[in-house]
């Protein structure tokens, strides 16, 4: 198969870890017999820097004519001062509106070499293996009006029916894939929009007779997601809930550095990105780990180009690098035994050319 694939680097470690899965993608392509052509594209930082514009025009054209995007991340401090419109996560929210990709799925799965990185009891992690499913274009990150001045501030909390509508029907679908659990996380002894959430899923679960539906608030959520993660299966929740309970499950399985990411629109355009941010302080310093982002782009070959058997070829060496020991300083034991950046993807290309193809089904990560 033949596929455009829009890079969007961006800022911080943005650079550095979507080179590493640029590199995995093309030892894909030569080991299936594909041809994915790179373009590459800013956005964020970098982009308000040569443009003056979070999310150019040129770069929104390159994403459509490609199948799929794969994103690093965006944001530092360099831009932390700037005004709202030339902020570089305003890039970010802008690309997911243009596409409209509302449905942001972040699984988060135990790896057993990974464990011992956990800060939970090992009984604990062992067993997680959850997908949220999170609003992405709607909510609290969108609203009008939303704006400060040094004596107050609004932002707006709105969501449609419709909107609600699509992500309720997107988590239905996946449950029915995976353990048929469904915990549906709001605030709905607060909030009007939770309240209008909650309706809808009780609508919807008529039809998805083989799910069983759970409403959570969010709160209590964010202390089981602690004490008895295994418990969950999908997590349909907004977007700003989903976007702080990922990060919160993602230190579950060892480090933030490891959860890819996919947001998916309607049809099988996506946008794929790790979920950790540009982490400023090690950028540069060729010491972050691209696990996420080289299992993002698993993700793409999953979800926009139909390719399992490659999807799992990425994720199988992935876990066997991971079980030889090999890790970077995130959740390395010491400085001394951490792999750099390159040094770690080296090992995962390895693993793949040696894999043999028939090898390829396993399990997989959603
Ligand atoms: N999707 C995106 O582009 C996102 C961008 N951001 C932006 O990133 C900047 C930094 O935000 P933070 O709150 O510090 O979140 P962050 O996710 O960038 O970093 C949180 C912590 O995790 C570590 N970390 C993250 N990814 C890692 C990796 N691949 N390897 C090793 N360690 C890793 C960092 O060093 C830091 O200690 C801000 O400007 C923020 O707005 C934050 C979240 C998402
Ligand atoms: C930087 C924000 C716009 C988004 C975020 O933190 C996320 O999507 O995880
Ligand atoms: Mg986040």
């Amino acid at each position: 198969m033949e596929k455009k694939v829009a890079v969007l680097p961006g800022d911080g470690i943005g650079p550095e870890v979507t080179e590493a899965a640029v590199k995995v993608l093309e030892v894909i392509a030569k080991r299936f017999g594909h041809t994915f052509h790179f373009e590459h594209a800013s956005i964020g930082g970098d982009a308000i820097d040569q443009h003056q514009n979070p999310l150019p025009d040129e770069t929104i054209a390159i994403c459509e004519a490609s199948d799929a995007v794969l994103l690093g991340a965006v944001g530092g401090p360099k831009w932390d001062q700037n005004p709202q419109a030339l902020r570089p996560e305003k890039g970010l929210l802008a690309i997911r509106k243009h596409f409209d990709l509302f449905a942001n799925l972040r699984p988060v799965k135990a790896v057993p070499s990974l464990l011992h990185t956990s800060p939970l009891k090992e009984e604990n992690a062992k067993e997680v293996d959850m997908l949220i499913v999170r609003e992405l274009t709607g909510g609290l990150y969108f609203g009008e009006p939303s704006h400060h001045t040094d004596e107050g501030a609004v932002d707006t909390l709105l969501y449609t029916r419709a909107e609600i509508e699509r992500i309720v029907e997107k988590s239905f679908e996946f449950a029915q894939l995976r353990k048929g659990k469904i915990a549906s996380v709001d605030k709905a002894n607060v909030l009007e929009s939770s309240k209008l959430w909650r309706k809808i899923v009780d609508e919807k679960k008529v039809a998805y007779p083989d799910v069983e539906v759970e409403h959570m608030l969010v709160d209590s959520t964010s202390m089981k997601l602690i004490t008895n993660p295994a418990a969950f299966d999908v997590i349909l929740t907004e977007n700003m809930f989903g976007d702080i309970l990922s990060d919160e499950a993602s230190v579950i399985t060892g480090s933030l550095g490891v959860l890819p990411s996919a947001s998916m629109r309607a049809d099988s355009f996506g946008l794929y990105e790790p979920v950790h941010g540009s982490a400023p302080e090690i950028a540069g310093k060729g010491i972050a780990n691209p696990a996420a982002t080289i299992l993002s782009a698993a993700m793409m070959l999953r979800y926009s180009f139909g390719m399992e058997a490659e999807a799992v070829a990425i994720e199988k060496a992935v876990d066997t690098v991971f079980e030889d020991g090999s890790f970077t300083a995130d959740l390395a034991d010491s400085a001394q035994q951490a792999l750099t950046t390159q040094e770690w993807t080296e090992k995962v290309i390895n693993e793949i050319e040696s894999q043999s193809v028939s090898n390829s089904i396993m399990n997989s990560y959603v």
